[in-house]
């Protein structure tokens, strides 16, 4: 249609419409991502100038509407991706107050250009907006196909750091725990009773007070890779605190298990440091199979204890077992 068919608050919206749309098309898209990032950059608070940011971007698209006389379907699909994009940020709300935002801004900006709404949506239009329907879609799927990748591997991550101790790298005491009210659930069901192996490093206190903790440390970290190399795949073992650690020895009998805790204090008394050579670390071991006079894990624990206190009394550097007149290991 000609100027000439056009009503006088017609030709001035026509006249407006299209310089005030190339106006923003050149600012939406040249100059207002320069300002934004500058306005982050400068700014001592960029979390809340990165708010600020999204918020006028959704005024800034708000003004496109009455530009494009208010047709249908850019009038639904842009605010709709604008507020999804503020629904993803770490801002509560955000995609509420930028909504309305967009909403005042176009109901604002038309009434001044006085913008004739127009409820059709041309052929051209819909296969403009066509691919921005198509990509964001396509993008929100990726990104959230990506977002939840990330997710499980930080959980997996976090879960990886709850469940082992890090100077010793065997289980955390919480997560050893677990895993032994599990094992002592099933304790009577298989054909050989589990075995506790309490472990307690002898006399740790004068080694801090003696070489200092750097070295103590050192030995905690020894100390539990002669645990973990000691045992066998499938055996529990944990530190449970300080310079205690524990292991649960599964399907293998009062014997092996012996075995096992022998072992482990053999290769601690022969720990040599290279950082404190003249000190010679031993290891007292209580050992307790279980049995149903144990009400739970932790009567079990307690007998382990009892023995390990027994390890200490009578000399330390030992391997001692809990009271049982039956066994012939005594
Ligand atoms: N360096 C270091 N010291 C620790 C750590 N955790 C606990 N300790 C110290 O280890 C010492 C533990 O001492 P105890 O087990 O009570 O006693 P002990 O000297 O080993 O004596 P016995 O057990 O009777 O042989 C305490 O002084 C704690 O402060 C740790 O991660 N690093």
């Amino acid at each position: 249609m000609g100027l000439a068919g056009l009503s006088a608050g017609s030709v001035l919206y026509e006249l407006h419409a299209s310089l005030w749309a190339w106006i923003f098309l050149l600012f939406t898209a040249f100059v207002w991502p320069h300002i934004a990032y500058l306005h982050s950059r400068s700014s001592q608070d960029t979390v809340a100038a990165e708010k600020q940011n999204l918020f006028l971007d959704s005024i800034f698209i708000g003004l496109w509407l009455p530009l494009m006389h208010f047709s249908p379907l850019p009038s639904v699909v842009i605010p709709m991706i604008t507020t999804l994009d503020k629904s993803y940020t770490v801002y509560p709300r955000l995609w509420l107050h930028s909504l309305l935002a967009l909403l005042g801004s176009a109901l604002l900006f038309g009434s001044v250009l006085m913008a004739p709404p127009k409820f059709e949506t041309s052929t051209l239009v819909v296969l403009c907006t066509i691919p921005l329907m198509f990509f964001y879609t396509w993008f929100n799927s990726y990104r959230g196909a990506r977002l939840l990748s990330v997710v499980t591997r930080q959980n997996w991550a976090f879960d990886q750091q709850r469940r082992t101790d890090p100077q010793s790298g065997l289980s955390a005491r919480a997560h050893w725990m677990e895993c032994a009210e599990e094992i002592f659930k099933r304790a009577f069901v298989s054909g050989k009773p589990p075995c506790l192996l309490l472990i307690d490093v002898d006399r740790f206190k004068s080694i801090n007070d003696t070489y200092g903790h750097t070295v103590g440390d050192e030995v905690i970290c020894e100390v539990g890779r002669v645990v973990h190399e000691c045992v066998r795949q499938g055996d529990i073992a944990g530190r449970f605190g300080g310079d205690e650690f524990v292991v649960i020895v599964e399907h293998a009998g009062y014997e092996e298990a012996y075995d096992i805790a022998e072992r482990i204090r053999n290769d601690i008394a022969n720990l040599r440091l290279i950082s404190a050579e003249t000190l010679q670390v031993t290891g007292s071991i209580g050992l307790a199979l279980v049995s149903d006079r144990h009400a739970n894990l932790r009567a079990w624990i307690e007998e382990a204890d009892a023995a390990l206190y027994r390890a200490k009394h009578t000399g330390r550097n030992r391997v001692s077992l809990a009271n049982d007149e039956n066994r012939s290991l005594t």
